[in-house]
Formats: C-alpha cells, sequence, structure tokens
C-alpha cells in the first residue's frame, strides 16, 4: 500500500523516521514520503526526514510540555501551513496518509487528531493514525492525556493502529533502548504490512493487496497488528502445523494491543517463499482466527519474500470492545479524574472522558 508518513511530536517523528529507513533498505518503497512536524525544535534536528517547527509565536520551539489541548490548537491554527507543506509531498499515488504520534504526550496527542480532522477534510484517501499507547509505569498525566486523544482520533481518523509501548519490551532494558528496540519492532511489522499490500512479484491468486488492508481497517476504530516468524522446511507440504502456529503466536503473543482478540475484521499475510506456504496450512490458520477473534471477515493473502523462514502478520479491525482496550480507557478515565476536575460529558464506550476539541 503506497502510504505517505506524518510524523507528529518526538515519538511520531522518530518512529517516522525508522520505519522510512526500513521500507527504503528493504527497497519495498511502498514509503512515499515521510515528514514530521513537532513544536519543539531540538526533537526535529536530530531527525534526517523534511521537518516543520509549528507553534514558534507560542512554545518559542521548546514543546508544548504534555498539554495536549495547547498541541491541539497549535495545529488547529497553524493547519493551512501544515497542509501546504504535506500537499508539496502528498504524492499523487498514494492509497492513505498515516499520522503517526505517541498519544500520551502534548503535541502529537493533540496534533494528531486536529491533523487528521484536516487531512479528512481535503483527500479522498483513508487517513490512519499509528498511535503508541503510554506503558503502564508512565504518569497519569500520559494516560489521561492518551485517552482523550485517542476518543478524538477515533472520530476524526478512518482508523487507529495502536501500539502498547508495553507490547514488546523485555527487561533490563532502560527506558531509551526500550524505545529503540519498540520502535525497531514497529517499523518491521508496520512496514511488512505496508509493503505486503505492494509487492506484485509472483503474482498469484493469494498474494495479498492494499485493498484487503483498507477493507480489514474499512470499519474504522481501533485496529491493531500481531507478528511471529520461524524456520520453514523446503516443502510447503511439511510446513502445514508451521503456518497454523506462527498465526497462534502471532495473534495470542505478538500483537501491538495484547490480549485485544475480539475483532470486527482481520487479515492474515502469510510472507515467505511461495513454494513454502502451505494451502491447508493457510486455510487451517484462517478458521482458527475466525473462531478466535469472532470475526467472520477473516481476509487472507501471501506476500512472496526471498527468505528461508516463514511469518504470519495479523492486522485486526475492530477491537475496541477487547478487554485490552476497555482497561486502557478505565485507566485513562481514572488518571482524567486525578489530573483535572473537568465534567466529562461524552463517553467513549462508556467510560467517561472528554474529547479533545
Ligand atoms: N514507542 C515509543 N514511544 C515513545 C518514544 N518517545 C516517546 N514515546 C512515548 O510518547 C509519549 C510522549 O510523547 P512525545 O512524542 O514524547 O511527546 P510530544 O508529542 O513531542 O509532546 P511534547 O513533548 O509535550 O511537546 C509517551 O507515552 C512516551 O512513552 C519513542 O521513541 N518510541
Amino acid at each position: 500500500m503506497k502510504v505517505v508518513l506524518i510524523g507528529v511530536g518526538q515519538a511520531g517523528g522518530k518512529v517516522t523516521q525508522v520505519l522510512a529507513e526500513f521500507d527504503h533498505e528493504m527497497g519495498f518503497d511502498a514509503i512515499r514520503g515521510a515528514f514530521a512536524v513537532n513544536t519543539a525544535k531540538a526533537d526535529l534536528q536530530s531527525l534526517d526526514i523534511d521537518t516543520m517547527l509549528i507553534g514558534q509565536d507560542r512554545v518559542k520551539g521548546h514543546g508544548v510540555g504534555g498539554d495536549n489541548e495547547l498541541g491541539a490548537e497549535i495545529m488547529q491554527d497553524e493547519a493551512t501551513e501544515v497542509m501546504d507543506q504535506l500537499d508539496a509531498r502528498i504524492a499523487t499515488d498514494a492509497e492513505a496518509v498515516m499520522i503517526v504520534a505517541g498519544l500520551g504526550g502534548g503535541t502529537g496527542s493533540g496534533g494528531a487528531p486536529a491533523l487528521a480532522k484536516e487531512l479528512n477534510r481535503v483527500y479522498d484517501v483513508p487517513i490512519y493514525v499509528l498511535g503508541i499507547l503510554p506503558g503502564r509505569n508512565e504518569g497519569s498525566l500520559y494516560q489521561a492525556n492518551a485517552g482523550r486523544s485517542l476518543k478524538t482520533v477515533i472520530r476524526e481518523a478512518d482508523s487507529a493502529l495502536l501500539i502498547d509501548n508495553d507490547a514488546w519490551r523485555t527487561s533490563n532494558e532502560t527506558v531509551q533502548e526500550g524505545f529503540e528496540n519498540i520502535n525497531k519492532q514497529i517499523a518491521q511489522r508496520v512496514g511488512l504490512l505496508l509493503a505486503a499490500g505492494e509487492i506484485v512479484e509472483g503474482v498469484g491468486e493469494s498474494v495479498v493487496d492494499s485493498s484487503e488492508i483498507i477493507n480489514t481497517l474499512r470499519d474504522g476504530g481501533i485496529a491493531s497488528l500481531g507478528y511471529a516468524s520461524a524456520e520453514a522446511a523446503p516443502d510447503a507440504s511439511e510446513n502445514v502445523n508451521t503456518i497454523t502456529s506462527l498465526a497462534r503466536k502471532s495473534l495470542l503473543t505478538g500483537m501491538s494491543l495484547p490480549n485485544a482478540v475480539d475483532a470486527e475484521a482481520a487479515l492474515l499475510v502469510i510472507a515467505g517463499q511461495p513454494d513454502r506456504i502451505s494451502r491447508k496450512g493457510v486455510e487451517r490458520a484462517r478458521k482458527w482466527i475466525e473462531e478466535e477473534t469472532g470475526s467472520l471477515q477473516v481476509r487472507g493473502g501471501d506476500f512472496p519474500l526471498d527468505s528461508d523462514r516463514l511469518a504470519a502478520l495479523v492486522l485486526l479491525g475492530g477491537v475496541e470492545r477487547s478487554q485490552r482496550v476497555q482497561e486502557f480507557m478505565d485507566r485513562a478515565r481514572e488518571a482524567n479524574q486525578e489530573t483535572e476536575s473537568r465534567d466529562a460529558t461524552e463517553e467513549f464506550d462508556n467510560e467517561q472522558l472528554d474529547d479533545l476539541f
């Protein structure tokens, strides 16, 4: 799927850059443009992609310090300038725009939904948000910010693909090492998904294309992405169990939102050499995903890749009813009550959280 990426805020810019690098190194060319917007000058200076500083008159290049209402306001005020810069970068063949942001901070948290609204007003292609949720040990401001941002993102974007910062964390690593590690994992998974809908070599009926990604995300709401890979035998007939267990591993232990398996729609992509991909294995894996997610719309497709390994990517659409998402919204609502005493007038999934704007 040909995509233009727009990173907003610190995490958004870093993840956008790592994704663009992964796509380039792998020679996929699915990412047709990468751009970073921030209120903090220093964060932009460390990036190699095109950048734009916003909110200079209000925060003098120092960031918004976790104030996501200010982040949203700045993006709304400077929407015209940002859109002008983007216009030059949104390739005419782009099939989607993906805004990338950490939802717990200020600039990305407030700016991402504001930008999604503006992009949706102007462009016909789907506008997705790749949103990073704060880990459990991050403070209540981060949780509350992410809850309000998420609620608004769901309203403004066509789908929110979420990454829980706790999802792939390993023990014994510093916060910084943790970010580097998780950013690489995001890049690999999201990068493969986007490329899967793009590669047309070895075309066969079973090769996945971008419309399947778009259709899986069509119903909106929250999406998540899982991944697992393993050595595979040269002969497809020996890989039936490998494929079913990769699908299980991907859904049960590899998702970007752990324990969120109830879904409206799913897409299973098996990546590897076509000769190694067992059709029987793929069919069984799809059936299993159907049962596990309770979704009747489980799409499937191959991603031909020259590797001795096989990998399973599972994209779930419409996971907002899952327990994990409810838990997060509970955490965000509690944090919101702790950090401010505003009245909650609207509800998202029965949780009392205000929209950002
Ligand atoms: N995965 C990941 N998360 C990050 C990274 N950097 C920050 N975060 C998370 O993003 C959230 C903070 O958002 P930032 O992007 O730092 O904040 P910002 O949007 O720049 O906003 P301000 O700094 O307030 O202007 C927190 O939940 C962090 O855990 C990163 O490199 N990778």
